[in-house]
């Protein structure tokens, strides 16, 4: 069959699109352009930028198959980027690479792939599509360590329904850059990607002061009963349940303090002890379903950060104000911002972004 394969130049896309064109598939490379870092474009491991738009065409060179390259640069600025530091302001912890798959891979790709004529869309993620009873499911991949599943949740039925993951099943990355290998294709050896692939060197806050100045204003860390601890230097440094990088805030007495909040409007950063991180429910908006909603409150897992494993909750969905309040069943850490994603065991139920956390209370 005609697939396009999202090509990023790194070696998981590769495979792919040498796997496919190895079972003898009609194989049509493409890769966004989304990021310019000028002088910094040879950095390793910017997933978008003119190394790796370099790298994806001598692998489709390589393969001997057709290989498009679509700029995407001043929408990934709008819907990305400035997204990315709107949420910061917003006193939130965005997660900009589920923003990118939801406003651009997966919207301008599947569009593409349409108009070549291709029959589907195959990436290089780390997550499984498997055909269920009532049509195609969103599984975790077989690597624990690599699953991406947290990062795809938005992806829709119909989207999911076009596109296809043949890395869910791998073992480990070992096995992928030893098909690489076999495959003869350069970048076999290429490191993988880091972090935020438009941010150079982790510097987030710089991206953020950049787009939205006012997030890197300082500001007050306060106390939850109201004294004033210190300063900060912009609450986009700042997360809820963060320990470190809060100076002589950092504790009580011998008590060590976390960010149980942070309040744009004020620009302060509260701090507290342990116990009284939020924690009792948390309110999901922008979901995305990929199962009928439930009509009852549903037990299930879920993953409130991309490096934690699911754990148990319960959920009730109000269809009314479009909102999902999750309870979960032990102490969890609840960063607005971040998405909260729905589990039954490997199988995603669907997800949303966290928008605050209600009735905090403190731990027994
Ligand atoms: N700029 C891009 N253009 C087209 N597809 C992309 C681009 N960036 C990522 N993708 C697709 O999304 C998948 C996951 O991207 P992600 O950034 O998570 O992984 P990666 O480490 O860059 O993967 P790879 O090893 O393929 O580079 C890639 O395997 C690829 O299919």
């Amino acid at each position: 069959m005609r697939i396009l394969v999202a090509m990023s130049g790194g070696v998981d896309s590769s495979v792919v699109a040498g796997l496919l064109r190895e079972q003898g598939h009609d194989v049509i490379g493409a890769t966004l352009q989304l990021y310019d870092h000028g002088a910094a474009t040879a950095r390793r491991g910017a997933c978008c930028a003119g190394q790796d738009i370099h790298d994806a065409r001598r692998v489709a060179d390589r393969l001997d198959i057709p290989h498009y390259v679509l700029d995407r640069e001043s929408r990934f600025r709008d819907a990305v980027v400035q997204d990315f530091a709107d949420s910061y302001a917003r006193g939130e912890t965005p997660i900009p690479c589920i923003r990118c798959n939801q406003t651009v891979k997966f919207h301008d790709l599947v569009g593409l792939a349409r108009d070549l004529g291709a029959e589907a869309m195959a990436t290089g993620h780390y997550v499984r599509r498997v055909e269920g009873p009532a049509g195609p499911e969103l599984h975790r991949a077989a690597d624990p360590q690599r699953d991406q599943s947290y990062f795809l949740f938005a992806t829709t039925p119909e989207q999911l329904a076009f596109s296809r993951f043949p890395l869910g099943d791998y073992p480990d990355k070992a096995a992928v850059r030893a098909v690489a290998a076999r495959l003869g294709l350069a970048v076999a050896e290429k490191p993988d990607s880091q972090d935020i692939c438009f941010v150079p060197q982790g510097r987030y806050h710089d991206v953020v002061a950049k787009h939205r100045p006012d997030a890197a204003e300082a500001g007050e860390i306060v106390h939850l009963d109201g004294r004033v601890l210190g300063r900060h230097q912009g609450i986009a440094r700042y997360t809820v349940g963060q320990g470190r990088g809060l100076g002589q805030a950092s504790r009580d007495g011998a008590e060590p303090l976390y960010v149980t909040g942070v309040e744009a409007g004020t620009r302060r950063v509260v701090v507290g002890p342990r116990q009284a991180l939020p924690r009792a429910v948390v309110e999901v908006g922008e979901m995305n379903w990929l199962v009928p909603p439930p009509a009852t409150p549903l037990r299930c897992q879920v993953k409130l950060r991309a490096r934690e494993m699911p754990r148990d909750a319960e959920v009730a969905w109000d269809a009314a104000a479009g909102l999902l309040r999750v309870t979960p069943a032990e102490v969890a850490i609840a960063a607005p911002g971040q998405a909260c994603v729905l589990y039954d065991g490997d199988r995603v139920l669907g997800g949303g972004f966290m928008r605050r956390a209600l009735g905090a209370v403190a731990a027994a």
